[in-house]
């Protein structure tokens, strides 16, 4: 496959080696708004750029009949947008703020812990992410995910970052040097504690997701979740 890079940071670097060891090519990596690019070249593009690059980035390759795959956290007031322009232009594209197979997996935990806690009104959920200090956004797009899982299932009606009301979740953001990405969802109670926790020890296993999330959208139509890719429920 001929993937095209759209970043080419930490993430895009890592992914480059995922792809060659899978057997593609790295026809385009690309670093700014760039305006000349050859879309005919390219099967399927990956994204992994900047909050405010992330939705040009996607509207572009939607446009030109490009499918593609964003990881890049921190843009999604544009996210129906995008919905939106891939409908329209009849695309593939597939959003997912944590694209590894772990983390995918404690996202369904997280649901499913949720759904058995909502009705047990003496707890009181809290979330904590830890990243990397060149990280621009917060909370993380993972955070917001679980938070959202847990708003599902529960009476939450509201994520906010530290100091929440009665029915919002806290979310507590630590920035530590070299940190990958480290999640943990607690629940409260006056006599006891439970805690769900998910540690990335490294960037392959997002760099590992967003590739196989490539390979699997080429020849597709529509708006997809990692949900789809990885056939979890
Ligand atoms: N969904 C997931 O599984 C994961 C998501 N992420 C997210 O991915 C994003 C990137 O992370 P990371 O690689 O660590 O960040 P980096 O800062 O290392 O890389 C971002 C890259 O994007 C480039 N860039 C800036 N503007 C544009 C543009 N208009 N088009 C294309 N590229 C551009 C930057 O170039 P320059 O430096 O020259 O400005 C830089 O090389 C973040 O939003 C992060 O939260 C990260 C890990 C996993
Ligand atoms: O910026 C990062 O590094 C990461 N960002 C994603 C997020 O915001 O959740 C995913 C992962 O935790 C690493």
């Amino acid at each position: 496959m001929n993937i095209a890079l759209f970043g080419y940071g930490k993430m895009g670097k890592m992914i480059e080696q995922i792809a060659l060891k899978r057997n593609h090519s790295i026809v385009a990596k690309i670093d700014l708004d760039a305006t000349d690019i050859d879309f005919s070249k390219i099967d399927v593009a990956i994204d992994f750029s900047m909050p405010n690059a992330a939705f040009g980035n996607i509207k572009n390759c939607l446009e030109h009949n490009v499918p593609i795959i964003s990881g890049t956290t921190g843009w999604l007031e544009d996210y129906q947008k995008a919905v939106d322009l891939c409908n329209e232009n009849q695309g593939a594209f597939i959003y997912a703020s944590n694209f590894s197979l772990g983390v995918n997996l404690f996202f369904e935990l997280n649901s499913y812990l949720a759904k058995m806690i909502g009705s047990q009104k003496q707890y009181r959920v809290s979330m904590e992410e830890i990243h990397h200090t060149q990280k621009l956004d917060a909370p993380s797009g993972t955070a917001i995910t679980l938070a959202e899982g847990v708003i599902n299932e529960t009476d939450y009606t509201k994520w906010k970052l530290d100091n929440a009301g009665d029915s919002e979740i806290p979310i507590t953001a630590k920035r530590i040097a070299d940190t990958p990405g480290t999640h943990t969802v607690s629940y409260e109670s006056e006599v006891d504690s439970i805690e769900i926790k998910h540690t990335a020890h490294n960037r392959e296993g997002f760099a590992l997701g967003a590739v196989i999330a490539a390979e699997w959208i080429v020849g597709k139509t529509g708006v997809f979740t990692m949900k789809d890719v990885l056939n979890l429920s």
